[in-house]
Order: C-alpha cells, then structure tokens, then sequence
C-alpha cells in the first residue's frame, strides 16, 4: 500500500521516478524513500545529539522552552501540544524545534516566524542540526523537482519558491506507553507544510488512515524516509495529491523519530497549479498559512 521508492532512480531514471512518486501521493499522500542524499551518517548524528538533548534536566531545557520566543523553536515539553484538535487528550512526546538560521543581524529576523534558534549547550549540537537541515531541505528540493516533473510544470519549478525556507526540523520523543486510557503520542491529524521526511527508529507506533480505510501501520524500513504530504502541498495541487491522517500510538519501548517539515517561503503564493483544473481554493501566502495551522495546534484544551 505504501510503495518503497528508490532515490537512486532519480539520476538514472527520473521520469519513471516521477511518475511512481505521483501516483504514490496521489492515492495514499504516502511513500518511503530508500537510499535518500541525506548521508547516513549525518541521519546517525541527528538522532545521537535528539538523545542528549531529551536526556537534558528539565531545568535546562526550561531554559529553551518553546514558550520563550513566538517563533516557534526550542523545547516543547510533553502535555504542551496536541494535534488531534478534536479530542481532550494532550500529546505524551516532546518534541524540539528547529527552525532556519539567521545571522543576528539579518534584516528577516521579525518577519513571520523568523527569529532565533534556541540552542543547547551540547557540543557540536548546533552543527549538526544545521547540517541537517540543510541537506534535508536540498532532498525536500529533489523531490520537489520530481513532483514538477508529475505535474507537468518545469522540473525547476519550486526552486525559487523554497529558497528561504519556513522549514522545520523537529526532533521527537516518545515516552512508553502507561496504559492510561485515551493515551496517544501523537494525535490524529494532517500535516501542515508541503512535504514531511521523517526518520523513525524502528519502534512501532506511526500509523495512517488512507480515505475510506482503517488505520494501518508504516513499516519501518531501515535508512528509508517515510515521506508524505502536507496540507499545503495539497492545496497548491488543487487536491491532485492528498495528505493523509496518522498518528502516534503510546509505543512499548521509548520511540524517537525526526521530522524535517519541507515548507515554502514565507511569501511563495499557494494557488492551484497549472494543469490542476478549477481552482477549489483562494490564493494564499505560505506563512499565513501555516499561521492558521499552528495557532489551531497550540491552542489551550479544556482539561481533559
Ligand atoms: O513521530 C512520528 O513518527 C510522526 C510524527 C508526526 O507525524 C509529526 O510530527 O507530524
Ligand atoms: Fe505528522
């Protein structure tokens, strides 16, 4: 159901690529991407330094709490998000937030969502999240690239659309489950951006509902990413690509996972694409968009 595509294609072999890619994000919104440009070992060094900075004592992760800056960076601690809007219960990950660096005296800083990083003091912390993000915004680009291709529009399409990026790369990390009842890891939801590449760890949990189906589990498959798209990218297709429902169950054992959130820039204009037919939505910014989706996510739950 949810194909295993080969990256390596995409040199050799793109249009057959292109059109995999397509009909995968056409019927499910979801694919797994074996043997990505991301290095391997830089992957390694994401999830090692993701441990040390969890393994932080809450008081020095307070320190960088989410909470501190409007722009969403930093630590956000378990009980502070919920991304099933529809139901009481309070996501039990937590989760760390990167967002594009800026130098201090960038003339961005202040726009929508540019702002500072919220830094650890962990050696080589700093490096290798922009490292990462960095080379999972160029794999986010490639993809894009193909996506083009699918949609019949130049393969450089995206490229200046996505060149100072809203992108977000979140470290995440779930405790085991306790048994109590309604407990979730991640709610139910859809993603917000274009598309998502997730790394997991090969604990169980992440699950999707494809339309008119049951829930049903992602495999892990060693060194893939799990790509999917994000509400945005379905709008600016006009539905043609569909982003899908899933969630995080309370796992048996501690479960880590890294999302790299492949967003556009703040002032790209997402309306129907080319070649998508009628448009069935209005023009909108990028960042008022993702505004719109985030303000849902944080906003205060009743008690449960
Ligand atoms: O942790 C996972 O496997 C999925 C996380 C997720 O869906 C998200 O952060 O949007
Ligand atoms: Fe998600």
């Amino acid at each position: 159901m949810i194909p295993v595509l080969d990256w390596s294609r995409a040199d050799t072999d793109p249009d057959a690529l292109a059109a995999e890619v397509g009909r995968a994000l056409r019927q499910t919104g979801f694919l797994l991407l074996a043997n990505p440009s991301v290095p391997a070992a830089l992957r390694a060094e994401v999830f090692a330094q993701a441990d040390a900075v969890f393994d932080l004592p809450d008081a020095e992760k307070r320190a960088i709490d989410i909470g501190n800056t409007p722009h969403f960076r930093g630590w956000a601690g378990p009980g502070t998000e919920s991304l099933d809007e529809t139901r009481p219960e309070i996501d039990t990950k937590q989760s760390f937030n990167i967002g594009l660096e800026l130098a201090p005296d960038d003339p961005r800083h202040g726009q929508p969502f540019r702002g500072p990083n919220q830094w650890p003091d962990l050696l080589g912390f700093r490096e290798t999240m922009l490292a990462y993000y960095a080379a999972a915004q160029a794999q986010g680009l490639a993809l894009l690239s193909l996506i083009a291709r699918d949609l019949g529009l130049p393969p450089d399409h995206f490229a200046p659309l996505f060149d100072q990026p809203l992108s977000a790369l979140r470290l995440l990390r779930y405790p085991p489950a306790t048994g109590a009842p309604g407990e979730i890891g991640a709610g139910a939801h859809t993603d917000y951006g274009a598309i998502t590449l997730l790394m997991t760890d090969g604990e169980p949990g992440l699950q999707v509902r494809p339309r008119g189906g049951d829930w049903i589990d992602v495999p892990h498959v060693p060194d893939a990413y799990v790509v999917n798209v994000g509400d945005c990218l379905m709008r600016w297709t006009n539905d043609t690509y569909v982003s899908t429902p899933h969630r995080v169950l309370p796992p048996a054992r501690p479960r880590r996972s890294v999302a790299f959130f492949v967003e556009a820039n703040p002032d790209a204009l997402v309306e129907a694409l080319p070649g998508t037919g009628t448009p069935r939505y209005a023009p909108i910014l990028a960042a008022d968009y993702l505004r719109s989706r985030l303000d849902a996510t944080y906003a205060p739950k009743a008690p449960a």
